[in-house]
């Protein structure tokens, strides 16, 4: 299959024909949870975490190679005046990803994660989309697949990062576009924004709308036209990641918004995604609600960056230990329940 060649039609196709859990996997996770030596549900989430595992990898439950990938992509929207800082920040702060100067890169060396970041052609910001399609389908669907390469180094978790000054005017946008309601509600400060450009930032995403509110009710039309390049390849990696049964931990309200992206074709089709923590971003709570998912972590961080999925990770990590390093009650000689 040529990759530049991928129209819109098979993503459809692929989100059609989606693996479901793995039903032996799991009945085999809760065969073994019921020996080990602890009172049953105790570890909680956890539990549901392990289960998660088994279901999406189809195999006992563990992390061996957990990957972070942040894409990185330009926005002709931020041309707009709709961050508190400027375009270039995306490409220094990939160099500083590279040289080892970020926050993601201490997370992950904290909890021995693998990173990966993907530049998005950051010279060629996507086009304003208070003005047009933010990407043609060839590019929208080309870095879709391009996003897939996520899945070449075979992690067995991926978690999924973003860099891209403008990144939530975007997410705000598509969030908008994909749940509906009042667009104020899904505007945030972003890194830091002022009232003017809380202003600005509003009244780009209320052009958006206006302008590309008869297509948007195909979700990959809301991808295209109000999106971006790492949004498209957020979803893309999310999409290969279940066809190849990997499970993934979703970061913040970006990231958020390119799964919903897939979340609006196929309510289950982000089964295999847990989410990692809810950002501070107001509208990362709302759109989590809409599509009925519960993140792990809620520690106020706004970054992005895959920051708090990856510390989520840290937690996924700890409940694939526990079920795969715990003795039974057999082996470790403990005496079990009474009847
Ligand atoms: C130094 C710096 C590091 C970052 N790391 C992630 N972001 C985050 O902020 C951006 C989105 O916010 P907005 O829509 O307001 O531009 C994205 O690049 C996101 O990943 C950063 C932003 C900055 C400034
Ligand atoms: O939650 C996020 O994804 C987020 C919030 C602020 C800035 N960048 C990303």
């Amino acid at each position: 299959m040529s990759v530049t060649g991928l129209p819109f039609d098979d993503i459809r196709d692929l989100v059609k024909k989606l693996p479901g859990p793995d039903r032996k996997a799991i009945h085999d996770k809760r065969h073994r949870e019921a020996e080990l030596t602890k009172p049953a549900g105790s570890l909680g989430r956890l539990e549901e975490i392990s289960e998660w595992l088994a279901a999406w990898t189809g195999r006992p439950p563990a992390v061996n190679r957990p990957m972070v990938v942040v894409f990185a992509g330009n926005h002709g929207v931020a041309q707009k005046g709709v961050s508190a800082f400027p375009p270039e920040v995306t490409a220094q702060m990939a160099a500083n990803f590279a040289a080892g100067g970020a926050a993601i890169n201490q997370i992950c060396a904290t909890f021995d994660l693998g990173l990966k970041v993907f530049d998005l052609a950051l010279e060629v910001p996507t086009a304003d989309f208070t003005e047009g399609p933010a990407m043609d389908e060839r590019t929208c669907v080309a870095t879709m697949a391009y996003g897939m390469e996520a899945l070449a180094g075979e992690p067995d978790l991926l978690i999924i990062g973003e860099m891209g000054i403008g990144n939530t005017t975007v997410a705000a946008a598509m969030s908008a576009a994909l749940f509906g309601g009042d667009p104020k509600t899904w505007v945030g400060r972003g890194t830091g924004n002022d009232a003017e450009a809380m202003a600005r930032k509003l009244e780009a995403v209320e052009k958006g709308l206006a302008l590309h509110g008869p297509h948007i009710s195909d979700p990959l039309e809301v991808l295209r036209r109000l999106g971006g390049r790492e949004l498209a390849a957020m979803a893309g990696a999310i999409l290969a990641a279940r066809t190849q049964r990997v499970p993934v931990i979703v970061d913040g309200y970006v990231a958020t918004a390119a799964a919903a992206v897939l979340w609006k074709m196929d309510p289950g089709a982000l089964d295999h995604c847990l989410f990692g923590h809810v950002s501070a971003e107001p509208g990362h709570i709302r759109a989590l609600e809409a599509m009925g998912k519960i993140p792990l972590l809620a520690l106020g961080m706004r970054l992005g960056e895959g920051t708090g999925a990856a510390l989520a990770a840290a937690i996924v990590k700890a409940a694939a230990r526990c079920h795969s390093g715990m003795a039974t009650f057999e082996q470790a000689g403990v005496a079990e329940k009474a009847e």
